[in-house]
């Protein structure tokens, strides 16, 4: 396994020997990682890796789990998912799980949460419908439409922007670009680049290499829920030992 170590500075997620199951089937063993302000880590491997269930464990919606899970200071083991939530983790499922008879403008509104500051400086970013419509046009469009009507990256961009109404600090996204067309895989890399800018971190779970190399910093590649590589996105991308044994590239 590469030992390449994440960069210096405080994380804002960490976790540490993260075992996890489904009843009595371990999905996930010792797995570690981190996540940094300003961040895009991607979490990469096949089909049934353990890339969801990692993202579950974080968000404490595992049945059972072991190990450290930081959060800016808070231990989220646990915790139940919406008191996690509040912490200031936003968490985009592979389901999308959008109100389909509200519109729009209705279900960003369900997402939202009071503004927050960093502990050490100041304010962080702060989401209004109105800014998110400023860096989606594509949703402005959209505002008064039906949201069950969308097309399924539509979905995704607006399942996103509810999750930022939350003002998170950082946000855990289960396959971003599954399923959707690649105009709108576009429009969500710009998206999640300027979330980056803003100093939001993002982990997200993820197999198109493609998509990853736009717009991640580092990877984790899983197999069979052990963690076989960690690196710069760009190493990953070069490394073909690694694409062709964990991602069958
Ligand atoms: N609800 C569940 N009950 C039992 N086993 C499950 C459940 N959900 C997932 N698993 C199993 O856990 C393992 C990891 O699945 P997980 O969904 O985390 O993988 P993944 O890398 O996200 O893959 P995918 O891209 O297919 O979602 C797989 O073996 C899967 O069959």
């Amino acid at each position: 396994m590469s030992t390449a170590r994440p960069p210096e500075g405080a994380a804002l997620l960490r976790v540490r020997h993260l075992d996890a199951w489904y009843g009595a089937a371990q999905i996930l063993f010792d797995v570690a990682l981190e996540v940094r302000r300003g961040e895009i880590v991607a979490l990469m491997g096949r089909n049934g890796a353990g890339k969801s269930s990692t993202l579950k464990a974080i968000m404490g919606l595992m049945p059972r789990i072991s190990g450290q899970l930081d959060f800016m200071g808070h231990p989220l083991a646990g915790r139940k998912p919406f008191r996690i939530a509040r912490l200031g983790l936003g968490y985009v499922p592979e389901d999308r799980r959008i109100f389909t008879e509200l519109t729009v403008q209705q279900n960003l509104d369900t997402g939202r949460q009071a503004p927050r500051a960093w502990p050490e400086s100041g304010a962080a970013p702060a989401w209004s419908a109105d800014a998110l419509y400023e860096l989606f046009p594509a949703l402005a469009a959209l505002r008064r439409r039906q949201a069950g009507t969308l097309s399924g990256g539509e979905q995704q961009m607006l399942t996103i922007a509810r999750t930022l109404m939350g003002n998170p600090y950082l946000v855990l996204l289960d396959e971003p670009s599954e399923g959707v067309a690649p105009l709108i895989v576009e429009q969500i890399a710009a998206m999640l680049l300027e979330l980056k800018r803003q100093g939001v971190g993002l982990l997200l779970s993820e197999q198109n290499l493609h998509f990853t190399q736009r717009v991640a910093d580092r990877a984790y590649v899983l197999e069979k829920g052990v963690l076989r590589h960690q690196g710069g996105m760009a190493e990953l991308a070069r490394n073909e030992e690694v694409l062709r044994a964990y991602l069958g590239i």
